[in-house]
């Protein structure tokens, strides 16, 4: 991919500051650079923490985006997951009612400062909404021991789970909870999120028979084409997720899930639902359990409307420039 000089990209940006509706990885307000390019709107987001080797790879996908455009679809709708954030178990028919018609449902569990029994009765609330034949799925990024999130996944598994994403933070242990599950006949699939976010990573979860599933982000991932890859190579069922981005870069996760040849799992790319605004009208919310794939084009008027702050835009820029030199520079694959 030919990356654009730095004074195209800076001329192409804006920076968004968008409130989310509830609290979500930490974040009340989602900070975006998006990208008008010659192909397309891309969304150059990293998570402020992130250091220029990770921020790079997102900023690989937003020039794909704006730039080069996307592989062929092979489907033309994809369906999704409510995404359910930790919050109390009478919230939940809130936070439902925001994904009309999917009947699959992720919750977040092993939330800090909460306690196995928030996650028992938020998990209980929503298999009560879907009912017996929705699925429902639980997050933990990374937030249990192997012991925890075997006794956790014990008790959790009376609601009948599709699997549990990164019940533990590393690959090992990934693989020891496996182990340890079907030693005790705990029949919970185990599904790797942050585990997979490098190019060597899928190799080893599935050299260590970590996962039964893998769960890509096509900014972290560095774009569409190189998740496509990652996926092949791991040969494991895919679910295509959100980072929490705008609808702008939540179409990108669209392209990547349109673009698999095998789709068996709802993708958590209903996120847009999770934030108070956006740059797009109409949003790419769910409709009927799904979205439409293709491209989405950032609105001026909602630009302006959620644009950032002076000086956090001049961050992002910085950051953006930051991103450029290392891309160019041969950067991280
Ligand atoms: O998968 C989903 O349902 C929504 C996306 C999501 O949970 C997420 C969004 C931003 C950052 C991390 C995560 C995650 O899956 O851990
Ligand atoms: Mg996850």
């Amino acid at each position: 991919m030919t990356v654009p000089a730095p004074d195209a990209l800076l001329a192409a940006a804006h920076v968004v500051s968008v409130p989310m509706r509830v609290r979500f990885r930490g974040v009340i307000h989602r900070e975006a650079l998006l990208l008008d390019g010659p192909a397309g709107w891309g969304e150059f987001s990293p998570f402020l923490e992130y250091g220029p080797d990770q921020a790079s790879r997102w900023l690989a996908a937003a020039v794909e985006a704006a730039w080069e455009g996307w592989p062929a679809p092979v489907r033309h709708h994809v369906p999704v997951n409510a995404t359910v954030p930790a919050v109390d178990a009478d919230a939940v028919p809130g936070v439902l009612a925001r994904f009309p018609g999917c009947t699959t449902a992720k919750v977040k569990v092993a939330e800090p400062g909460q306690a196995l029994a928030d996650d028992l009765a938020r998990v209980a609330a929503v298999r009560d909404l879907l009912g017996r034949s929705g699925r429902v799925r639980v997050d933990a990024n990374g937030g249990w021991s192997v012991e925890q999130a075997a006794d956790a996944l014990a008790a959790l598994a009376v609601h009948d789970l599709e699997y549990a994403e990164q019940p533990c933070a590393g690959v090992e242990e990934l693989r020891d909870l496996r182990l340890l599950l079907a030693r005790r006949g705990v029949e919970v699939l185990v599904a790797a999120d942050e585990s997979i976010r490098k190019a060597e990573d899928p190799l080893r979860v599935r050299d260590l028979g970590a996962a039964d599933v893998v769960v890509v982000k096509v900014a972290p991932l560095g774009g569409v084409r190189r998740a496509l890859e990652v996926v092949d190579a791991c040969g494991l069922p895919a679910v295509v997720s959100s980072a929490l981005d705008t609808s702008v870069g939540t179409a990108a996760g669209v392209a990547l899930a349109a673009a698999l040849p095998a789709l068996d799992h709802a993708c958590g790319l209903g996120t847009v639902a999770l934030l108070e605004g956006d740059v797009a009208d109409p949003s790419l919310l769910p409709n009927e359990g799904a979205l439409p794939v293709g491209m989405v084009a950032a609105d001026r008027a909602l630009l302006d409307r959620w644009a950032a702050p002076p000086d956090r835009a001049a961050w992002w820029q910085d950051r953006l420039l930051a991103c450029h030199g290392r891309l160019t520079a041969g950067g991280p694959r």
